[in-house]
């Protein structure tokens, strides 16, 4: 039987203290555990930032927009989506699902927390055990089917909660096979493996959608909505609520706000499609910066090969800089290392 992604974070267990959020309905101030250090490039202030260009925004539709998306992944490892052919009212109905559940009370919430071992449900970041303070932020993430989770919350009215996050991943998971091709097109061509996966004949594609919240925070400079990161996926589409927030780290420009644009999708290219590029697509490091005024959701929705699959660069004009492993021993490395995860696996002699 293969792998599934849920089992692949199996062995990767986490401190319940790592699991549970703060009950921040009931905060007016910022608690110490969530005071981070104020840092010299002018943190929280949206503002400050993006002076220079942002963040390319690509319309799906344009005859150029295969290698427009390769230019994108090549400078900034994101860019912003347009004409995409996902209906305004799917997108609208998963961010008021997000709301309904983050507006519960605590207690019904912490219902779904996430186990130790466990993947899916309500809980911190995953990546909480890697920063010394808490972040401004709660999520709930699904893999496949959220019904056990949602049931645990809503025990008679679960589902058209389930039904919403099912359609959300099916039309997810077409738009995200469609610009796989044409990133794989754009690294020499698809192989018939990758072919499988992506038209989705194997049922054990890396699949994963993060529902995320930002509430307002009373010292918004000093808190952290989200702390940097790159998503592990192959590829990441995330739908931001009205509300700025995501910046992306580009070298020589500093964070770059993602302002929010109503009809588009933000794509995020992963550590797995940097490693299969051969470091030719970057892997964009993101954060999630908070505010007084208003709360802030986004939806993430990663995808990425079946995590049995073994990942090598595909394009060898050098020698490889990475060296070959499974989706699963990549997850395992990044679970232990998160930043140090790319250079773990480097062939590049220091
Ligand atoms: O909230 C956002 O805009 C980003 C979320 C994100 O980076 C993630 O869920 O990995
Ligand atoms: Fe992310």
């Amino acid at each position: 039987m293969a792998t599934t992604l849920s089992e692949a974070y199996r062995d990767h267990p986490l401190h319940l203290h790592h699991i549970i959020p703060l009950d921040f309905s009931s905060l007016r101030t910022l608690p110490d555990s969530h005071a981070w250090p104020q840092s010299e490039d002018g943190d929280g202030d949206d503002d400050n930032h993006g002076i220079g260009s942002p963040i390319p925004i690509i319309d799906l539709m344009d005859p150029n927009a295969m290698e427009l998306i390769g230019l994108a992944c090549e400078n900034w490892g994101a860019f912003q989506l347009k004409n995409h052919g996902i209906p305004l009212s799917v997108v609208e109905e998963v961010e008021e699902e997000a709301k309904r559940l983050f507006a519960l009370p605590a207690d019904r919430k912490l219902k779904a927390l996430r186990s130790a071992t466990g993947a899916t449900g309500y809980g911190r970041a995953r990546i909480s055990p890697f920063f010394p303070k808490h972040m401004w932020h709660e999520g709930f993430t699904i893999m496949g089917s959220p019904c056990d989770d949602a049931k645990k919350i809503w025990p008679n009215d679960y589902a058209p909660f389930c039904t919403i996050m099912d359609n959300y991943q099916k039309q997810m998971k077409a738009l995200a096979d469609k610009l796989a091709h044409m990133i794989f097109n754009l690294l020499g061509g698809i192989s018939e493996e990758q072919k499988r996966w992506i038209n989705g004949s194997t049922n054990n594609l890396c699949e994963a959608v993060q529902l995320n919240f930002y509430p307002r925070c009373p010292e918004p400079n000093r808190a952290m909505g989200l702390a940097p990161h790159t998503d592990t996926s192959l590829l990441t589409i995330l739908h931001q609520s009205q509300t700025n927030g995501l910046q992306i780290f580009k070298e020589g420009a500093g964070w770059v706000p993602v302002h929010p644009h109503p009809s588009s999708l933000v794509v995020h290219t992963g550590d797995i499609l940097h490693i299969l590029s051969n470091s030719r697509f970057r892997c964009a490091l993101h954060r999630v910066m908070v505010n007084s005024a208003r709360e802030r959701y986004s939806v993430a929705y990663f995808y990425g090969p079946p995590v049995d699959h073994v990942v090598s660069p595909l394009v060898l004009d050098s020698l490889p800089r990475f060296r070959s492993l499974t989706v699963k021993e990549y997850i395992g490395i990044k679970a232990k290392n998160l930043r140090g995860a790319l250079s773990l696996i480097s062939m590049l002699k220091n």
